[in-house]
């Protein structure tokens, strides 16, 4: 169990450290561009999820919504600091 704090110190590690296998170092390779599609994307099972699938899936769905910003906010350089302050 982590929390999105954590996920997000962790990814940042991932993208210093570039390991060998990382989906995030793949993912930010990409470029913008794609890392916005997956956010649409996993957005988009969110919503279907909510309406059609169970407590659980929707919350799968959401983590991976979640994964997905964060790999977007590293993509564009936005810390959680520049994003919570408008919380
Ligand atoms: N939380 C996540 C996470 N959520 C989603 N995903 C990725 O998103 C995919 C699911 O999204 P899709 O619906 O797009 O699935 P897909 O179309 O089958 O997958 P792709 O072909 O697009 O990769 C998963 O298979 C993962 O590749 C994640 N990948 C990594 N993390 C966490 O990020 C950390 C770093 O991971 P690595 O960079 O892989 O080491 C670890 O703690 C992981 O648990």
């Amino acid at each position: 169990m982590k929390t999105f704090d954590e996920l997000y110190a962790e990814l940042t590690e991932r993208a210093r450290t570039r390991p060998e296998g990382s989906g995030t170092v793949e993912a930010l390779a990409a470029g913008v561009h794609a890392q916005g599609k997956k956010v649409l994307e996993e957005a988009g099972e969110v919503w279907i999820a909510a309406e059609h699938e169970s407590d659980e899936r929707l919350a799968e769905e959401i983590s991976q919504l979640l994964y997905r910003v964060q790999v977007l906010m590293l993509g564009r350089g936005v810390t959680l600091e520049d994003v919570y302050r408008y919380l």
